[in-house]
């Protein structure tokens, strides 16, 4: 198996504060992968920093053998990444969006049309292809941004709480659809507070505590290093989030 994502050791402060520390990670290609941790860990200062959005101080990320700090355009050209609040062209339709976005990557227009209908379709929002974005609620446009996300057939999806504002049905949908993605071989990378996604969806966990990965595994691994065993992934989250500090760091 390929590695789809290598975080070496990456660092990034804001001023005086350091919001990730140290952190190696490696994800398997064709994977499922969730980073848990309390508000204000440095789930999204790491998601941006994978994205190619923000430079580390310090350490590396390869993409599928591409260094983002040494060769970011090849780097950033199989991946896509959602933002926790993204942003959406108001004035304009989804197939206009998603054309317009479909152009931004190089695809020629017949393509994006058939790749934008395909999707819209997935995510339920076809009937609405005609609609202006600004009529729509929060989680249309959530849909909406994935689909944008999703438009160039990215190999690795990158995702900062994607399933906030959703409903019942539509974050059924979006998870249907994400295991799809990742059952064709791509590969996800998503932050959440909802422990049951990391719990059924992700075939690996890794948690973050003050910027600093401090456990990381299968949720059976993650039971053995918490002392729960036979434990939800809530219990062995708190566990590792609340009585372990930084010096447990791995
Ligand atoms: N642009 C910024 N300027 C200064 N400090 C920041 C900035 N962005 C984040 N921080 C700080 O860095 C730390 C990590 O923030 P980050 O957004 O990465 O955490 P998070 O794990 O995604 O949190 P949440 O679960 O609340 O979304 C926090 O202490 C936050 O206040």
């Amino acid at each position: 198996m390929e590695i789809a994502l290598q975080l070496s050791q990456i660092s990034k402060s804001y001023g005086s504060h350091q919001a990730v520390n140290n952190l190696s990670l490696q994800i398997t290609e064709g994977s499922f992968y969730a980073l848990l941790g309390p508000n204000g860990a440095g789930k999204t200062t790491t998601l941006r920093m994978i994205a190619g959005l923000l430079r580390p101080d310090k350490g590396d990320v390869m993409i599928l053998g591409h260094s983002i700090r040494r060769a970011p355009q090849k780097a950033k050209q199989t991946l896509a990444y959602l933002p926790d609040e993204p942003l959406i062209y108001n004035k304009l339709r989804p197939m206009e969006y998603l054309e317009f976005i479909a152009g931004l990557w190089g695809i020629n227009p017949p393509k994006a049309q058939i790749l934008a209908q395909e999707i819209l379709k997935q995510l339920n929002l076809w009937n609405h292809r005609g609609d202006l974005s600004e009529t729509f609620s929060r989680g249309m446009k959530q849909k909406l941004a994935l689909a944008g996300a999703l438009i160039h057939q990215p190999r690795i999806l990158i995702l900062d709480e994607p399933l906030t504002g959703l409903d019942a049905a539509a974050a059924r949908l979006v998870k249907n659809m994400l295991a799809e993605y990742v059952n064709q071989g791509n590969t996800v990378i998503l932050t959440t507070h909802i422990m049951e996604i990391a719990e059924r969806m992700a075939q690996r966990i890794g948690i973050i505590n003050h910027g600093r990965l401090i456990a990381e595994g299968t949720l059976d691994e993650l039971r053995t290093q918490s002392g729960e065993a036979g434990a939800s992934l809530e219990t062995v989250f708190l566990e590792l989030t609340q009585n372990h500090d930084v010096e447990g760091a791995i």
